[in-house]
């Protein structure tokens, strides 16, 4: 059996996630009254401001609601500084320096697991300060590695498998880590209380973090300044996601305390829910930290390669093939050095990503998809950019006839998709023209047609199976809007140069 399928069913057998378990399940069944915990704390949480499940979607889990009107500009939580959940490695007893070391294993990019490690701390520990909070965490969480190996590969987009399958891996060998770690622990130093964890309880630990923590400044360093630290906000991490909030987190000092607060941004009408901004992220981080997809998410991105044989293959189904894709001229090559997209940078991609490389291959071998596709340059289309500058600079200067068009502009405007045409109109159709050939080859790697995608849906599927097909679908959807979008310029162009060329 493949590495990968060890890792996904290994996750999922340590702590089964059963179709009954819903996202509104808490740690424990009747979970102590949080607001009421917070004010005996010495915070403040707003007489209108009630803990209420969201109907209209399952994933939604509980949020915040507000009972009554309330104005803009009112307080609506307020957290003294002792109530965040924070990991702080300069308290000094044995089990934090067991728990510092561990988290000095995880790498930078899983932080959520650091901060997790703490939360599991305090999970096992009787009377913990925290417990209040810890048992009205959810039971379960929707982010794909709890999936399923069918609804892994229902994902349809390898960027996203790639980084789903790097999560499991980390956490089966982290799993190993920490057994080896508490073998060697004196029971009064074993930071866990005895208890033994597992990749699942990791995981867990990992996405409850992840899907709940926010970055705000930390203690005052000896320079005055403040690290942004990421700590978990009872009550405040109940507030769900809109890129629409109406309701934002401010961080005041009091007497040298940080005092968090949440503050109504907007008018708050009776029955609505509370929301913030999460962050302007793709689908594919709120699926692999918070476990959910945005529909028509304007930060949504697909990821292509940037290679000379891919952008060849466009260009010819664009009807604009140049053999400049495979032996640019020397200037030509020298922009696109500038850009990183030659040789060196791709094997630094592929360095960063190699501690995971074997079980990465085996799953990518698994999947059917060959591993060459991160041994080069990540390009994306899509977001506020619509085209990633350096991939409109590449076609723009490997499209262009001559170097003297090019030397006239700056690396910046070559970039810049609102400077109209800098390479002049038939260039610039050519670009488009070749990027939404990209789009359709992209498009074609996805197994299933939307149409199929959608009736699927409708099919009684499990959660996790309706997630993974939401994300496919907008991913989809995304490539055709970027496609409409091309086009449209595309036939603007070409209608100036044809009153050009009649003037
Ligand atoms: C910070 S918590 C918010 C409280 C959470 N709903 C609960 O039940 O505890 C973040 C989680 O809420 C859910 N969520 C938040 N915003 C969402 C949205 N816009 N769409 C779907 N689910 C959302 C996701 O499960 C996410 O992981």
């Amino acid at each position: 059996m493949a590495v990968s399928k060890i890792v996904l069913s290994s996750l999922i057998h340590i702590r089964p996630i059963t179709c009954a378990a819903s996202y509104h399940t808490r740690l424990v069944p009747h979970p102590p009254d949080l607001v009421k915990w917070i004010k005996k704390e010495g915070g403040f949480v707003h007489q209108a401001v009630k803990i209420f499940p969201q109907e209209d979607n399952e994933t939604y889990g509980l949020g915040l609601v507000a009972s009554q009107d309330i104005p803009k500009g009112s307080l609506l939580i307020a957290l003294p500084d002792h109530i965040p959940l924070k990991f702080e490695s300069d308290a000094g007893d044995g089990a934090d320096s067991v728990l510092v070391d561990l988290a000095s294993q995880v790498p930078e990019e899983l932080w959520a697991m650091k901060l997790g490690l703490k939360l599991l701390q305090e999970r096992a520990r009787l009377g913990s300060f925290w417990w209040p909070y810890i048992s009205n965490l959810p039971e379960t969480y929707s982010v794909p590695i709890f999936f399923q190996g069918e609804d892994i590969k229902n994902l349809q987009y390898v960027p996203l498998l790639y980084q789903v399958n790097k999560r499991c891996r980390f956490l089966l060998d982290f799993d190993q880590e920490v057994r080896r770690a508490l073998a060697s622990v004196k029971p009064n130093d074993h930071p866990f209380g005895g208890q033994e964890l597992n990749a699942s309880s990791l995981g867990w630990a990992m996405s409850a973090v992840s899907s709940r923590a926010f970055r705000l400044h930390g203690k005052k360093l000896a320079a005055g300044t403040r690290n942004e630290v990421p700590m978990m906000l009872p009550l405040i991490d109940m507030c769900n996601h809109s890129f629409n909030p109406n309701a934002q987190i401010i961080q005041e000092e009091d007497d040298s305390q940080l005092l968090i607060k949440v503050v109504a941004e907007t008018e708050i009408k009776q029955n609505d829910s509370l929301l913030l901004n999460y962050g302007c992220l793709s689908n594919d981080l709120f699926l692999l930290d918070y476990g959910f997809v945005m529909p028509s998410n304007p930060y949504d991105t697909i990821e292509l390669k940037y290679e000379g044989a891919l952008m060849d293959a466009a260009s010819m189904a664009a009807g604009v093939s140049s053999p400049n894709f495979f032996s640019p001229a020397a200037w030509q090559h020298q922009i696109l050095s500038q850009l990183n997209l030659v040789g060196e940078t791709a094997i630094v991609k592929v360095s960063a990503y190699s501690h995971l490389a074997s079980a990465t291959s085996s799953f990518i071998e698994a999947m059917n998809i060959t591993s060459d596709l991160f041994n080069s340059q990540q390009v994306s289309l899509g977001g506020p950019d619509l085209v990633e500058g350096r991939l409109l600079a590449a076609l723009r200067v490997l499209l262009a006839s001559d170097s003297e068009t090019v030397q006239k502009h700056d690396l910046n405007t070559l970039q810049s998709l609102s400077a109209e045409a800098p390479l002049g109109i038939t260039n610039e159709v050519a670009v488009f023209r070749t990027i939404i050939a990209l789009c359709a080859i992209a498009l074609e790697h996805f197994p299933t047609k939307i149409m199929e995608d959608e009736s699927l849906r409708k099919q009684g599927v499990s959660a996790s199976t309706v997630l993974a097909i939401q994300f496919r679908i907008q991913k989809k959807t995304l490539i055709i809007d970027i496609m409409r979008n091309l086009s449209k310029r595309v036939k603007l162009l070409s209608s100036k140069e044809t009153t050009a060329t009649q003037g």
